[in-house]
């Protein structure tokens, strides 16, 4: 085992998910010598970042994700020139709900004060651009016109690449078993000791088992998500697999929990159509069957997909499994430790983090390095929560 004091680095970033593989990639880009610590041989996929497809959108509740997305789609257009690879494409992002939603009517009005291009569908329209989508009377329909897909891993690919090539180390198949806390940070490792002047942790699901002996428990819920892929019940009939955008839908078939899906990509003729939420699971335990689960996701997509897509066949063909990290709030927790101040945590991504991570990743490279916050923290901070120090220390 290497001995502390082999190696320094300006910053070291644990976790090589994509909020991590952006931190590791700006800090590179502003010439700081980073280490990218991931506790598995990559890439793999037992975390919250695998699999081909995310959704990018604007549409959201918050004003302040809204303006985050201004310069994401920036920094995802920048990637995509740097790494050559295509990692976005455009098909529109449908809002669904039944009508006088307020999530809805929020999305909307976000929408309309910030300039966002999107439209408001009639029933005619929805009927003409979507065949094989059946909304009900009362039930309502907008776009996020310039919404769509991101392709995720080859994004973490071009990422992890890009961050090599400007000089930076990533250390796969090594998991932080040790942080020593102080002006210079000591991590210990399976295999080694490195050291540091600033620390990213964003472990994932992981966060709670990294963060607890630093004396900081944060209220995060981990969630095993099925990700679920239909396919047709005949073949090229519904035409819905040629005209199904990505879609989002708030407070449909009498669920409080939103649905959403995106075009086919992953497998051929197989479209993903998922249940934005889970069944609390440890991320080492996610395999193993849910005793007693409170969420019965697959029932009720199969519910959803016989009333709304009646083409499909209601029972999933695939059921792959993802992690999301939840706070009480869904909004990230980006921020310093409160006691370490070069200790910096990104955390609680709550399933909708993968969008904003060009902003997140520039975001805890500031923090690590003290410089100026590019944006307003302050519905991402530790304090609002009650108890976030053990009281052990
Ligand atoms: C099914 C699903 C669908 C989603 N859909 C969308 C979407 O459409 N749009 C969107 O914007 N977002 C979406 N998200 C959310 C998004 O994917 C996540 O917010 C994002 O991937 C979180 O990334 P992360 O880097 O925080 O976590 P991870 O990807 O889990 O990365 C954390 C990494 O830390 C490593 N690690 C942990 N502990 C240690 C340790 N001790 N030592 C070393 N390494 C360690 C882990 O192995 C892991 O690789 C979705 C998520 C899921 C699960
Ligand atoms: O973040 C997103 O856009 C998606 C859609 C809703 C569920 C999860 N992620």
């Amino acid at each position: 085992m290497a001995l502390p004091g082999d190696t320094k680095y300006d910053c070291i970033v644990i976790g090589a998910g994509i909020q991590g593989s952006f931190t590791a990639y700006h800090l590179a880009k502003l010439r700081k010598k980073t280490l990218l610590l991931e506790q598995f041989p990559l890439p793999h996929s037992r975390g919250s970042s695998h699999g081909q497809t995310r959704i990018i959108r604007r549409a959201y509740e918050e004003h302040f994700y809204t303006h985050m997305m201004e310069e994401c789609y920036q920094l995802w257009t920048e990637l995509e020139k740097e790494s050559g690879a295509q990692l976005f494409r455009k098909t529109g992002l449908l809002v669904l709900a039944k009508a006088g939603n307020e999530e809805y009517e929020k999305v909307c009005k976000n929408m309309l004060e910030n300039q966002i291009p999107w439209e408001s569908l009639s029933p005619a329209e929805m009927k003409l651009r979507y065949p094989g989508l059946f909304l009900s009377p009362g039930e309502v329909a907008c776009c996020d016109i310039n919404g769509g897909v991101l392709f995720a891993e080859k994004a973490l690919r071009a990422l992890q690449m890009l961050f090599k090539q400007m000089g930076g180390i990533i250390r796969d198949g090594e998991k932080v078993m040790h942080i020593k806390p102080g002006p210079v940070v000591t991590v210990t490792t399976t295999s080694s000791i490195y050291q540091a002047d600033g620390l990213v942790i964003t472990a994932g699901p992981w966060a709670q088992k990294v963060l607890r002996p630093l004396g900081l428990q944060l209220p995060l819920k981990t969630l095993r998500i099925n990700v679920c892929y239909w396919r047709e019940k005949i073949p090229g009939k519904s035409g819905i697999l040629q005209s199904l955008p990505c879609f989002l839908g708030f407070n449909l078939n009498g669920e409080e929990h939103e649905v959403y899906g995106l075009p086919s990509q992953e497998y051929p003729g197989l479209i993903k159509i998922c249940f934005h939420g889970g069944n609390e699971a440890d991320p080492e335990e996610r395999d193993l069957k849910a005793q007693n689960p409170n969420i019965q996701d697959i029932e009720k997509l199969s519910s959803f997909i016989s009333r709304y897509i009646p083409g499909l066949h209601p029972k999933p063909a695939v059921v792959e499994q993802c992690m999301y990290t939840n706070t009480p709030d869904t909004n990230f927790i980006l921020d310093h430790h409160p006691l370490h101040k070069n200790i910096v945590i990104g955390a609680g991504f709550s399933g909708h983090g993968f969008k904003l991570s060009p902003v997140v990743g520039k975001i805890l490279s500031e923090l690590c390095i003290g410089e100026k916050q590019s944006y307003d923290l302050k519905p991402f901070r530790i304090s609002r929560f009650k108890t976030p120090l053990k009281a052990a220390l």
